[in-house]
């Protein structure tokens, strides 16, 4: 087998629950970009949207962070002083290979990963705040505080950055959107098996809410703007403005 490549699910088994564990850290840039439509853009558009919108002594925070590649992005785009960039994971497999990328890249500014639940740690003077792929992981009720916390740890004109796959009201256009994203999978690579197999593992660990859901959540915390910035099949982007 290729080294680095996402085999998980290439063989029949008992599905458990999917866990962020050594064996997924191992393959995750394979599995990320061939799992999420438009992976390489979302991340290069973060970098653009810290470099427009990181503020001077300030704080950017990257809320499950896995392996970096939104830090990294961050750090290479950041052009105001006197920044830090704090990383946090909850999974030790991933902040131990998280911090061996960071420390691999020269950075204009700290890097600091932290291992630790999301719900645990301060945010303080932040300009932006990263979620890629993050908050779905949530439990829905654990979802109002953490948004909450991180509007009020936010300066004036801070920006938080809301990456989630989705679930679509309209039952057709759902379906519809599902299968393009299978499809998606199938080109890279992946066989009926794997798609099967993760979508189940997925299921109870992945609560998917609706573009109108993380609106109102996002307005009702008090963000000022809420756009969608990129969107592909289920997979979107947004940017809320405080
Ligand atoms: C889909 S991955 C995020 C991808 C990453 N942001 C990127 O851009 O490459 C979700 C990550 O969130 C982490 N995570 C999930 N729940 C968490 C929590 N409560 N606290 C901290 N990290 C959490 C997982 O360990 C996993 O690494
Ligand atoms: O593989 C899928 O269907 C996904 O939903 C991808 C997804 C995500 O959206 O966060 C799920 C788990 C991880 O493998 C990385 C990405």
């Amino acid at each position: 087998m290729q080294a680095g490549k996402d085999a998980i699910y290439s063989y029949p088994q008992t599905i458990e629950p999917f866990r962020f564990d050594q064996a997924v850290a191992e393959v995750f840039p394979d599995m990320i970009q061939r799992s999420v439509p438009g992976y390489a853009t979302i991340i290069d558009t973060i970098g653009q949207l810290v470099g427009r919108c990181a503020q001077d002594n300030s704080h950017i925070y990257d809320l499950g962070c896995s392996l970096g590649a939104a830090s990294l992005a961050a750090s290479k785009n950041l052009n105001k002083t006197n920044c830090k960039i704090i990383a946090v994971d909850n999974s030790a497999a991933m902040v131990e290979r998280c911090r061996l990328h960071t420390k691999a890249f020269k950075s204009a500014c700290p890097i600091e990963v932290l291992c630790d639940d999301i719900q645990n740690i301060a945010i303080k003077k932040a300009s932006v705040v990263i979620m890629n792929f993050t908050l779905q992981f949530l439990a829905p009720e654990e979802r109002n505080s953490i948004i909450a916390k991180i509007f009020a740890g936010l300066l004036p004109g801070g920006i938080l950055i809301l990456s989630e796959k989705l679930q679509h009201k309209d039952a057709v256009s759902n379906e519809l959107l599902i299968d393009l994203h299978h499809e998606f999978k199938r080109r890279n690579g992946y066989s009926e098996l794997e798609i099967s197999q993760k979508r189940s593992a997925l299921e109870d660990v992945m609560r998917i809410e609706s573009f109108e859901s993380h609106q109102q959540r996002l307005l009702s915390a008090g963000f000022v703007e809420v756009n969608m910035w990129f969107k592909c099949f289920n997979f979107a982007s947004i940017v809320a403005i405080k």
